[in-house]
Parts: C-alpha cells; structure tokens; sequence
C-alpha cells in the first residue's frame, strides 16, 4: 500500500518536472541532490518525506501534494521597481494553437519548435490527445513532436478541454477531409462578447461543410460533391476565419483562392508551415491567397513558429509604464510597425537593432531597446485596424502607456463588445479612464499608480495591462485568478522577475 502512494507520488513529480520543462538533473540541482535520487523517487522507489515533497512542489512551482482543492493561481505584486536588462519574445499562442489544429492535415509527424508552454497549448494539446493523436515535448520540453494516428477518435474528445478555447474551431478545416459527420463543442476563449462563427462557416460551405448547432455543440456534415468553383470571398478579415479557410484549402485537390484574407502574423506562420508540407501559397502577406491544395499529405516536417508580436507590445508596455530601460529582443518589427510609429509621436525614446530572420527563416526580428521617456498623448485616436494596421490585441496596452502620457488619449475598440470595458479597471489602480461608451474610453495622464487587490478581467489582454500596472503603482497589489493570462503567456510572472520585478505566485488551498 505504501508502496503503492510512492509510486503515485513519484508519477504526480515526474508530470510536475516534464511540464515545467525540466530534465531530471535540473531538479536534481535546484534540490541539492543527485540525478539518480530524482530518478528512484519519481520511480517510487525513495521513501520521501514531507518536507522533500514540499521542495520539490517549490522548486517547480507546482503543489504535489495539496489538501483537497487547489485553488486558483494568484499573484503578489510589488510594485514601483525598475525593471532592467533584456528578454527574449516567446513564440505567439495565435500562431501555436493553428499549427496544432494543422498537424491533423498531416499523416506524417510534426516537430515544433519552441512552442510557448501557455494554457491556451495545453487545452488543445488535451484535445488533440483525447482523439488519439500522440504529442510529447522533447529535447527538455522546448519542442513538440505530434502524431496523428490513422483513424481520430473523436467520440471521446476532451469536451472540457474544447470548450474553454476558440481554437478548437480550427479542427473543422482539416476534419473535413477526414470525415463525413462529427461534432465539436462550441467554441470557448475570453469573455469578449459575441464573436461570430458565422464567416468560418460561409467560407467552408465552399468546401461541402455545413453545420447545424444543437444544445452546445455543433454537428458539422460534409458533401463530398461540394468544391470551390470561384475565388472564395470572407466575409470579414478574422484571422481564423483565414487560417480555417487556408486548411480547408490545404487538402482540396485544386487551386482555391481566398480574397480579403488576413495577412496577420498568424495566418503568415500557418502558409509557411503549408508550404513545409508541400502546399503552395502564393500570396503570403497579401489579402489574396492561392493555394494549391494536394488531396494527401504525409510528411516528417519540422517548423519554428514565430515570436508574438503581442508579447513584444506587452513587455515594451512594462518597461514605458515602470519608466524602465529594458531591451526587448527578438521582436517581429513587421508585426509592430504602426504602434512603434505611434509611440515615436508620443515621444517614446527608443533603438533598434539591424533585423535578422526568425528561425522559420521568414520572419524579420530587432532587439528592440526602450528608454524612460516623456510622453504625450497622440493627436488622433488610437484604434486597431486588420494587418498591417495597428493590432487589435495590442490596443488595450495603449490604455496603461496613455495613462502614463501627458494628456488626452481616446482609444476606440470597434472590435470587441467587451473590451475596452475591461479597461476601467485601471481606475482601481489610479489611472484617469472614463468609459464614453461599450468601445470607447477616454485616459487622462498622467497617472499617480496606487497598489490595488483585485479579480483579474476575463480577458488575456486587460488582464496583462493590469498586472503591469500593478508593477508600476508602489507598494503590494494582489491580481487573483490568473488563469486567462496564463492562456497567452509563458512564466510571465517568473519571467518578469528575471528582469527585476517583483512577483509571488501564491494559490489558495
Ligand atoms: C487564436 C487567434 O488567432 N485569436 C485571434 C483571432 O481571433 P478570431 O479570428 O477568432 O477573431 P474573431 O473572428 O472573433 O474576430 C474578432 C472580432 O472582430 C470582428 N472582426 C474581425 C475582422 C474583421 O475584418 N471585421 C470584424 O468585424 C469579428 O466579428 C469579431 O467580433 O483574431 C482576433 C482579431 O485579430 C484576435 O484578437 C485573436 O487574438
Ligand atoms: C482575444 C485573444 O485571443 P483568443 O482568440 O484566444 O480569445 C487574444 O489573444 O487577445
């Protein structure tokens, strides 16, 4: 029996190390003790007392063991501190989560490289594996391999898993081609309101897919005779909509051209990946996209997503409202070129370094250094706009930078119900924001920040742009129930720190 709670236990630590990362001489070394004490207590074969499990639990910042439920992740902000020296952009969660959902184009396997290890992977990764396909992070949990198996079992998909992401509606490009009938869960993501599905499922009706929505899920049905016979015009610019519409594609045995497409970094990652498997595109960064699909696909590829301009926008956001200097490397300039020219205006004091090419080879990446500066509000309203205009998920960290700018600034989220909404939480931490109406606000600056204890927003973005006013506001601010900013971002607490803030992760229990 006792044997029995060893082993369990040695199996909770070894799922807890993996899914940091870490090799088991990493643990060894952060304990104090050897590789093979690691090995026999992960075995069960160590007797291990409390106090061990309880270091283990800190050192990779996961409970073991916890007293019935435990709870949600927090986190302890002090603020007030500089922040100093430079860190690497991780790879975007928007790019990751649609070359998960295109592995299921491929019978071969799949390595990722540098895949963010963020809740938004791991929903799909749950997903992907309830329906039989084989995903498992290598070389020390930076890259992933993916195996689809020959037939998907997608009766005993994940449905909690599906629901809590949008992503999953991307499942429906590439199953078309595997199956005739099956369901999917509504899609889930962030609290922003409603956001149609309608554009998805005009843009594959061209390719026989019809889908009737019954109580929570939709059953999607696919009539073989149905291909495009014209270009296939979307209804609006969404990036998923043309990344569903690129995997369609991808696997109908024919030229398909997609017009007002996004040309979004995500979407561009998804051709380039495309083109590894053997589909071409022609167009890539434009709103028309030939594709020239190829009925079967089943190859060993291996592909390097690129950085996320979001998390550049947010940690530029850290160093402007913190008054930091702070470089920001391997930023993907194409992707932030409109805010780096809006924040020029402001008065942002900044460097850039020569461009030098992502490792999907495509992609232009600086270092990118930024430097305390004076700011005034811009002239004109600050309001996202499809790619290559300013990026709808990098508007709200304009809230916190125009709170901390001299005068006015109007920021205009025509995108989101809910959004800008969001952003009046800054107002608990000090900053002048009126809300004119459910897209609107008005920031005054700039801002006194004051230490708060708050819920997080429902939304990743807003959720961030309060926690790096946290960071700004002197003395202890407590941000509770992180998780959606654990959808997007990769250790962002730990990571933060490494840069000189000062961040406690705590959970209740
Ligand atoms: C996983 C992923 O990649 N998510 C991104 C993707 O979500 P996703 O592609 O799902 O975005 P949606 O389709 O929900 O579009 C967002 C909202 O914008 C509206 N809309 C969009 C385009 C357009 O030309 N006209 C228009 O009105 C939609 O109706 C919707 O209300 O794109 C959004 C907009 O860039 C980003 O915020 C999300 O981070
Ligand atoms: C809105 C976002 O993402 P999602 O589409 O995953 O909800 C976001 O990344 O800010």
């Amino acid at each position: 029996m006792a044997d029995d709670y060893l082993v369990r236990i040695g199996k909770l630590i070894r799922d807890a190390r993996q899914h940091r990362g870490w090799t088991q001489t990493q643990l060894a070394e952060a304990l104090g003790t050897s590789q093979s004490a690691v090995n026999r207590i992960e075995r069960g074969n160590q007797n291990i007392s409390l106090e061990m499990i309880a270091r283990i639990g800190e050192a990779l910042d996961s409970e073991i063991v916890s007293l019935g439920y435990a709870g949600p992740m927090h986190l302890r902000v002090v603020g007030g501190r500089r922040l100093s020296g430079s860190i690497d952009v991780k790879t975007s969660k928007n790019a990751c989560v649609a070359l998960l959902c295109a592995t299921l184009l491929n019978a071969g396997r799949t390595t990722l490289r540098r895949v963010a290890r963020i809740e938004e992977v791991y929903r799909i990764l749950e997903v992907l594996g309830s329906i039989g396909v084989r995903t498992r992070w290598i070389n020390d949990g930076n890259d992933l391999e993916i195996v689809p198996p020959a037939q998907l079992d997608l009766e005993s998909m994940d449905l909690e898993a599906a629901r809590r992401t949008r992503s999953v509606i991307m499942f429906l490009g590439p199953l078309l081609h595997r199956m005739e009938r099956f369901k999917l869960p509504y899609a889930g993501g962030c609290d922003l309101g409603t956001r149609t599905v309608t554009p998805h499922m005009t843009a594959l009706r061209h390719f026989g897919l019809e889908i009737t929505a019954t109580d929570g899920t939709y059953l999607a049905e696919v009539d073989r005779t149905i291909a495009p016979k014209r270009a296939i015009v979307l209804t609006e610019r969404g990036d998923t909509v043309t990344e569903n519409a690129l995997l369609a594609a991808a696997r109908h045995d024919g030229v398909t051209v997609i017009r007002n497409a996004s040309s979004n970094y995500m979407v561009q990652d998804l051709c380039f990946f495309l083109e590894e498997l053997g589909v071409r595109v022609d167009g890539i960064g434009t709103t028309t996209l030939t594709v020239h699909g190829v009925a079967k696909i089943d190859r060993d590829v291996d592909f390097a997503p690129s950085e996320d301009p979001v998390e550049a926008m947010s940690l530029l956001a850290a160093a402007v409202v913190t008054e930091s200097e702070l470089t920001i490397r391997r930023v993907p300039v194409e992707f932030l070129e409109i805010e780096l020219a809006v924040l020029e205006e402001m008065g942002l004091d900044h460097e850039r370094s020569a461009e030098y090419p992502a490792d999907n080879g495509r992609t232009r990446l600086i270092d990118l250094t930024v430097r305390p500066s004076k700011l005034q509000a811009p002239l004109d309203k600050i309001h996202p706009m499809p790619f290559p205009g300013l990026n709808i998920d990098n508007v709200p960290f304009f809230a916190a930078i125009a709170a901390t700018a001299q005068g006015q600034t109007l920021i205009h989220d025509w995108v989101y119900d809910n959004r800008a909404i969001y952003l009046t939480d800054l107002t608990r931490l000090g900053a002048q924001v009126k809300l004119l109406d459910p897209h609107r606000v008005l920031v005054d600056g700039p801002t006194r920040w004051r230490s708060a204890e708050m819920m997080c927003p429902p939304a990743l973005r807003p959720a961030v742009v309060v926690l790096l006013a946290m960071m700004a506001a002197e003395g202890t601010s407590v941000l509770r129930n992180v998780y959606v900013i654990n959808r997007g971002y990769e250790d962002l607490a730990e990571r933060l720190n490494s840069i000189g803030a000062q961040i406690e992760i705590f959970r209740d229990i």
